[in-house]
């Protein structure tokens, strides 16, 4: 059962948000998002066309067994019967009714040129399909909604042909007809005027599926509902094809945040973040950081200015609390940063510096000097963390001593290129003189310092680099370029990113190598000996 009719947030990423490229999803998948979807509390899930896409059908059969939502209903999406035929004996309108949904989404056209040119029949033979349609499913017992496709478009080039489609729907029995701005590119305020005309001509429920070809899918979305649509379409982190579709997480917490809406169940809206990011999981595309509430930058502050009156009061350079979203406040540190960026990461990190000006002083003057030689720190909270400790401290935290390291790679007679590295040093009061092969230069070094320090500090066996990035920094100078290495190291409980650089590539990756171990022993809480 949806949660209340007044008002539908009906979800279609299973159905258009699939159509984005390089999304492909497996009916496990279809299942895991749904009951994501489920416990956000989405009144509607679309979970695709079957009939159409037997992966669809499929997931529609198993789905029936599989799932038992507690918020939302499931709607099967698909086409009106064809030109000259009855909707009784299209086979595709068949799979629609034995999909077991309890709505039935149609796609109409609604654009007199695309009746006539896409569908090659009468601007009347048309309003017969939809009419025939909706009344057969609604005799079947299933409740039906209208997408009435390019419908802004259709309306441009022929309003009354456009509104017919719309009155014909509701007669016909449609709960709702959603108005499709199909190629995404109307603007906010001619979409609102046409959904008032819409809905002062007719009185039919209107909905709003809007595309982001324009930018304006979310924006949109909103106009559509502030111009009288109670039933709004979206995907979760905006897929769809071309540009996307609107995001529904963005349209539902605005609505929820500033028009005071209530469309979720109470307190699910924050967990919006949770469930973008677990469905990002699912689609295997990286979510967006520079998503609207939920991507991990919508509430990061890099520039100083902004932290020294977040300082005072976080309100003063965000537009919402990120908690309501499910979402965090981060500082990044950078050399955009000041005193006030400084203390507050710092805070965040577990330092409190606020009573040591000294200190501050010293970190930001070090972190711009640093961030001016090619260093980032907004990406290596450790290496940043390890900066700190040196200044409250007056020390830098050392396990080991290195007295020096090397580093050759070999191509053999079978072609294959391997590394050796040597790394000698003292650790815990024992000199180590150890190599270490690997696959290139970095996973050699990698293997060697492990050797060397494991017997002092057993927990570096938890250690692993999951991942390397480099970034040439003067492009302009070839090979004798500045070189930035970023290094994440995890131990199973977490992971943490250190920064190098160098005029050597493997030279910096030694820095944010050793640098990424050290971070790691403190944060086991070994005893450097
Ligand atoms: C705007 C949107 O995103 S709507 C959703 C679109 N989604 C998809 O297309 C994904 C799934 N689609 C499919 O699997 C296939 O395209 C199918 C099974 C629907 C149809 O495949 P085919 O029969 O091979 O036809 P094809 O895709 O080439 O053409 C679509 C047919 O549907 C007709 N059609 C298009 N819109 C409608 C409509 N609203 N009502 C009825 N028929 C329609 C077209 O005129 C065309 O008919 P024709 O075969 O007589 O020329
Ligand atoms: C129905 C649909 O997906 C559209 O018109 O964009």
């Amino acid at each position: 059962m949806s949660i209340s009719d007044d008002f539908h947030v009906y979800d279609t990423t299973l159905r258009d948000g699939a159509q984005q490229e390089g999304l492909a999803l497996s009916v496990a998948d279809k299942l895991a998002i749904a009951q994501h979807l489920d416990d956000l509390g989405v009144g509607f899930i679309e979970g695709g066309w079957p009939g159409a896409v037997p992966k669809d059908t499929e997931f529609f059969e198993r789905a029936r067994t599989e799932l038992h939502l507690r918020n939302a209903t499931f709607a099967a999406f698909g086409a009106t019967c064809k030109p000259g035929a009855v909707a009784a004996d299209d086979p595709q309108v068949a799979a629609l009714r034995e999909s077991g949904a309890a709505v039935v989404t149609l796609v109409a056209k609604s654009h007199d040129a695309h009746v006539e040119r896409a569908l090659r029949t009468t601007l009347d033979e048309n309003l017969r399909m939809v009419a025939d349609t909706i009344r057969h499913l609604r005799e079947h017992g299933q409740r039906v909604f209208l997408d009435t496709e390019h419908f802004f478009d259709g309306y441009r080039a022929n309003r009354a042909y456009a509104l017919e489609v719309v009155r014909v729907s509701a007669e016909a029995g449609a709960d709702v007809v959603a108005l499709c701005d199909t190629n995404g590119g109307t603007l906010p305020r001619e979409l609102q005027d046409v959904v008032r005309d819409v809905l002062e001509s007719t009185g039919a429920r209107l909905g709003i599926h809007a595309h982001n070809d324009g930018g304006c899918a979310v924006a949109n979305s909103i106009a559509a509902v502030e111009a009288g649509a109670t039933h709004v379409q979206g995907t979760i982190n905006g897929y769809g094809e071309r540009t996307g579709n609107a995001d529904l997480l963005a349209v539902v917490a605005n609505l929820e945040l500033k028009r005071e809406m209530e469309l979720l169940p109470a307190g699910k809206l924050a967990d919006a973040f949770r469930i973008a990011h677990a469905i990002a999981e699912v689609t295997n595309v990286p979510p967006s950081n520079r998503a609207p509430y939920v991507g991990l930058s919508a509430f990061a502050h890099k520039a100083g200015l902004h932290a020294s009156a977040i300082k005072v009061d976080p309100d003063l350079y965000q537009h919402t609390d990120p908690a309501r979203v499910g979402n965090d406040m981060r500082m990044l540190v950078s050399e955009m940063a000041g005193r006030a960026s400084i203390e507050l990461k710092g805070r965040e990190l577990g330092f409190e510096l606020g009573d040591d000006r000294d200190v501050v002083g010293r970190v930001t003057e070090r972190v711009k000097e640093m961030e001016s030689r090619g260093y980032t720190f907004e990406a290596a909270d450790a290496s940043f963390s390890l900066l700190l400790t040196e200044e409250v401290s007056g020390a830098r935290t050392s396990y080991f001593d290195v007295e020096s390291w090397r580093v050759i790679t070999e191509s053999r007679a079978d072609g294959e290129a391997v590394s050796e590295a040597t790394v000698k040093l003292v650790a815990a009061g024992e000199r180590e003189v150890v190599t270490g092969e690997g696959n290139g230069p970095v996973n050699a070094l990698d293997h060697a310092l492990r050797s060397a320090i494991e017997r002092a500090y057993p927990a570096v066996n938890k250690f692993e680099l999951v991942d390397y990035k480099v970034r040439i920094l003067d492009q302009g100078h070839g090979t004798d370029a500045v070189i930035r290495v970023l290094i994440e190291t995890a131990d199973g409980e977490g992971s943490w990113v250190t920064v190098g650089v160098g005029h050597n590539i493997v030279e910096a990756s030694w820095e944010a190598l050793v640098d990424g171990f050290t971070f790691g022993l403190l944060r086991h809480q070994e005893v450097a000996r």
